[in-house]
């Protein structure tokens, strides 16, 4: 780690090849990822679905602890020993039954501490055009995002992790949230981390970008000129994506997985039901379908009405014709 002589780290984010896998025996999802940047800059994670990039900003949160210590932020520990200053915002907060809830947003704001950064949150509030008044189950997904993005930046933060929390702002308020970040970098030193596939009004935001590639990292920080367009940016997204898929389909060839629909032998008895059934009668297929469930394991031989339609295979009902079944 580069340290200046009073032992202070001088990067924000230090993460050196960074192993993780989900359980014990399964395959790395990160391998030897490097993540090292400067106090002050702003860094796009870039990289297919699937290739790691809300693990990442998860692990660099504190989030999900790792066997190795091989991530700092701020020169502490991000698990054991984690510095005050680093926020993360993700898509799954709004998914919380709380932030959905009959509570207005200055009540909110106000249980989050939003009273003791009142300049902060007056300011946020203005960029994101947020009503106080607004009650929280009564106020769009995009609206639910800028309260969101309110209560997460009303501190001052040191380092901001951020997964995909803008794609669903119009393009005013996410246009003045882009200035607001580049502000908070140039003047407080603040570094800021940030996962997109969207990159619309984002040419002049990066001074970084790391290209995450089925869990790795393939090649050194791109430093990004500010004076390319958005179009370049786009892409260099499309070209390292298209790499990742390429990559990607060797490596499953290797292991005999394959994307895409499977061999017709391979369907199992149910969803050629589905296919057969679900055309004419979605709603009146299902029940039926769960009907038959039940009463297969009730039972053990689903009751046709008519001519038996069943046969067994492997200790399933394989069901020739589903309409004769009858509960
Ligand atoms: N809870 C989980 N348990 C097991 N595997 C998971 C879990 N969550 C994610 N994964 C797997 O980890 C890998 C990385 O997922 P991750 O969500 O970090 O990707 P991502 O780059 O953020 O994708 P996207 O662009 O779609 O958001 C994927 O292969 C995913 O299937």
């Amino acid at each position: 780690m580069t340290s200046n002589s009073n032992g202070e780290s001088h990067l924000a984010i230090d993460c050196h090849k960074l192993d993780f896998s989900w359980n014990q025996d399964s395959e790395l999802v990160l391998e030897g990822v490097d993540l090292n940047l400067g106090k002050g800059s702003r860094c796009l994670l870039i990289g297919a679905n699937g290739a790691g990039k809300s693990t990442l900003l998860r692990i660099l949160a504190g989030k999900r602890l790792t066997k190795t210590r091989a991530c700092k932020i701020l020169g502490q520990d991000v698990f054991m020993n984690p510095p005050n200053g680093v926020v993360y915002l993700g898509t799954e907060w709004s998914t919380n039954p709380v932030v959905r809830s009959d509570i207005v947003v200055s009540e909110f704001l106000d249980s989050v501490g939003g009273y003791r950064h009142k300049e902060r949150r007056d300011r946020l509030l203005s960029i994101l055009d947020v009503d106080l008044d607004w009650h929280m189950h009564q106020i769009s997904d995009g609206e639910r995002r800028r309260v969101q993005l309110c209560m997460g930046l009303m501190t001052e933060w040191d380092v901001l992790l951020l997964d995909e929390v803008t794609v669903d702002l119009d393009v005013l308020v996410r246009s003045d949230l882009i200035n607001f970040l580049i502000q908070e970098t140039e003047t407080r030193g603040a570094t800021i981390v940030y996962a997109t596939h969207i990159f619309d009004g984002l040419s002049s935001f990066p001074t970084h970008i790391c290209h995450l590639q089925l869990g790795r990292t393939p090649r050194p920080l791109h430093v990004w000129e500010a004076t390319s367009g958005v179009e370049d940016l786009f892409k260099l997204a499309l070209q390292w994506t298209r790499e990742d898929r390429d990559l990607r389909r060797i490596k499953e060839k290797e292991t005999g997985r394959v994307r895409g629909p499977k061999k017709a032998d391979e369907v199992s008895v149910l969803q050629r039901f589905a296919a057969a059934s679900f055309d004419s009668s979605p709603t009146s297929s299902y029940v039926r379908w769960h009907r038959c469930l039940l009463s297969s394991k009730r039972r053990k031989t689903p009751k046709c009405s008519s001519k038996s339609t069943t046969t067994r295979t492997d200790g399933e009902y394989s069901i020739v014709s589903f309409s004769d079944v009858v509960d």
